[in-house]
């Protein structure tokens, strides 16, 4: 068993693959052995989280969540735990697994609890794993909401009940834990899977994965980028932020300090809006331009942070000519509705120019020509959707970002919390991003390494101090 951190990446198994992982390994071992070893790695875990725990209830469920949860209560039994024991549905109608798991309980002398207890010190949610098929109804609805209003640490058999697997949809169980089984399953990193979900584990049963393809992975830290002596400004690439538009100066500014804290060997910022060329941006580093006298094709680009309508005069240029680039925010709208614009992006692939899209997921309901919670319903597939159809790297931002490229699994992102819920943050990834394009790195791995180090920041971020922006871009790459 093993505690999920972004410490390492980790492949990722939709619910299709761990039926067919779980269907070869059940033909392979003898009957029931998953499960027995499912409820002991749930009761250890238990133990772990409530050392101290004198009432634990177990909910449990009509399927064989339910029959993981009969098994570990069993467990918690025999280790001198008072298990109460509840069960949504009949267990007459138990699935085969299940039900051998509810006669040894019985056969324990344990029985089933009429209703959830007044007080217990752990919930174990074991009423619906990866079988969850609709919103939660009834008796399983009933006792998710007893849980909530227990306010004791809730572990979660496999996934928290009521959250999609897959996509991280679906309103479930809020757990203080979640043990997941056999695989690790995408929802639990993404969307409301994070929230839902709280401190990952993982056992995999002693089931090896075999021959069955990730459909994702939990992105781990990147490489370092070490900087050798004998190298110079020149190495490290050039970064030109176009942006700014009149009232929105800081946006860009923001991305060109991103670039240069995060390594770039030089920043040019070209605000739109004419009169901010004339602002102090307080760095002396950064490079004033016009955005029409800048070396395009020697630059790696960062284009839109607060860009306005403004940035669809800029883009006919940019978009054929920009050595790298990054689109973020009002470039994106503007790729959005137009046209001409959108072949002019995906022309870029076929010139092998490497490009990134950071769309947070209105940006991207626009881009695909659909509504934010329709791409929020299934966040891997919308950025999948996204990059397959500009053929470029996707960042779809928030919760459990996710970075897709034409061909490949897309990667989620592990760090980053709601601190980064506030004004500018994209604008810093943005320039940090393109920092990483100009020194070189490939699209797909200057997006995710950027977006692990922005979510890392302010994972470390003290508690007592604000975050804003600028502080953020000011330690980029540090
Ligand atoms: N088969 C096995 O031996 C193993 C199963 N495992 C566990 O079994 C789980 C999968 O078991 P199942 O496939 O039985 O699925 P679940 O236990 O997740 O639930 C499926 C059952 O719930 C019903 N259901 C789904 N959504 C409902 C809703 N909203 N309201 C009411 N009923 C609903 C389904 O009709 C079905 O009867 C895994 O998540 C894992 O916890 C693990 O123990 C590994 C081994
Ligand atoms: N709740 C959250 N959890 C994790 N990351 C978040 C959360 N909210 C925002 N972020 C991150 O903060 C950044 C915000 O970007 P964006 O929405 O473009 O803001 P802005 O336009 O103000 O710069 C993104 O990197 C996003 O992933
Ligand atoms: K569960």
């Amino acid at each position: 068993m093993h505690q999920v951190a972004p410490d390492r990446s980790w492949p990722l198994f939709d619910v299709a693959a761990t039926r067919r992982i779980e269907q070869a390994a059940q033909a392979a071992l003898p009957p029931f052995t998953l499960m027995q070893r499912a409820g002991l790695a749930t009761a250890r875990l238990a133990l772990a989280i409530a050392p101290h725990a004198r009432r634990i209830w177990i909910a449990c469920g009509p399927g064989n969540n339910g029959g993981d949860g009969l098994e570990a209560a069993t467990h918690l039994a025999a280790w001198g735990k008072e298990a109460v024991v509840t069960l949504a549905g009949d267990p007459a109608a138990l699935p085969a697994d299940a039900k051998r798991a509810w006669e040894r309980l019985r056969q324990a002398g344990l029985d089933l609890a009429p209703a959830p207890p007044h007080d217990c010190d752990l919930c174990i949610d074991a009423l619906l794993g990866i079988g969850a098929a609709r919103p939660l109804q009834g008796g399983l609805a009933a006792a998710a909401q007893a849980m909530a209003g227990v306010g004791r640490p809730v572990l979660a058999i496999d996934v928290p009940s009521g959250l999609h697997a897959d996509t991280g949809a679906g309103l479930a169980v809020r757990a203080t834990h979640t043990l997941a089984l056999l695989t690790l399953k995408p929802g639990l990193f993404t969307a409301g899977g994070r929230d839902a979900a709280g401190q990952v584990w993982f056992d995999d049963l002693e089931v090896p994965a075999g021959p069955e393809a990730p459909c994702a992975l939990l992105a781990g830290p990147p490489l370092a980028q070490p900087r050798l002596h004998a190298s110079h400004k020149g190495s490290y690439g050039d970064v030109a932020v176009i942006g700014g538009a009149p009232g929105m100066a800081g946006a860009a500014l923001l991305a060109a300090s991103a670039a240069l804290h995060a390594g770039a060997g030089r920043v040019y910022l070209a605000p739109l809006d004419p009169a901010a060329a004339r602002l102090a941006p307080g760095l002396p580093e950064l490079m004033l331009r016009d955005w029409s006298s800048l070396p395009l094709p020697s630059l790696a680009v960062a284009c839109g942070c607060g860009g306005g309508t403004a940035v669809a005069d800029v883009l006919p240029q940019v978009l054929p000519q920009a050595a790298s680039l990054v689109l973020d925010a009002d470039a994106l709208n503007a790729v959005a509705a137009q046209a001409d614009l959108q072949a002019l992006l995906r022309a870029r692939s076929q010139r092998s120019l490497p490009t990134v899209l950071t769309p947070h997921p209105l940006e991207a309901a626009r881009l695909l020509g659909t509504s934010t919670p329709a791409v929020q319903a299934d966040r891997l597939a919308a950025a999948q959707a996204l990059a397959a159809r500009y053929a470029c790297v996707v960042v779809l931002k928030g919760s459990g970002t996710v970075i897709a490229a034409p061909g490949q699994p897309p990667a989620i992102n592990p760090t980053g919390s709601a601190r980064l819920a506030t004004g500018g943050t994209g604008d810093v990834l943005a320039g940090w991003i393109a920092a990483l394009l100009a020194h070189g790195l490939p699209a797909f791995e200057a997006g995710q390494a950027a977006v692990f180090r922005h979510g890392q920041l302010a994972d470390r971020w003290p508690a007592g101090e604000p975050l804003v922006a600028g502080a953020l871009a000011a330690r980029a790459g540090g």
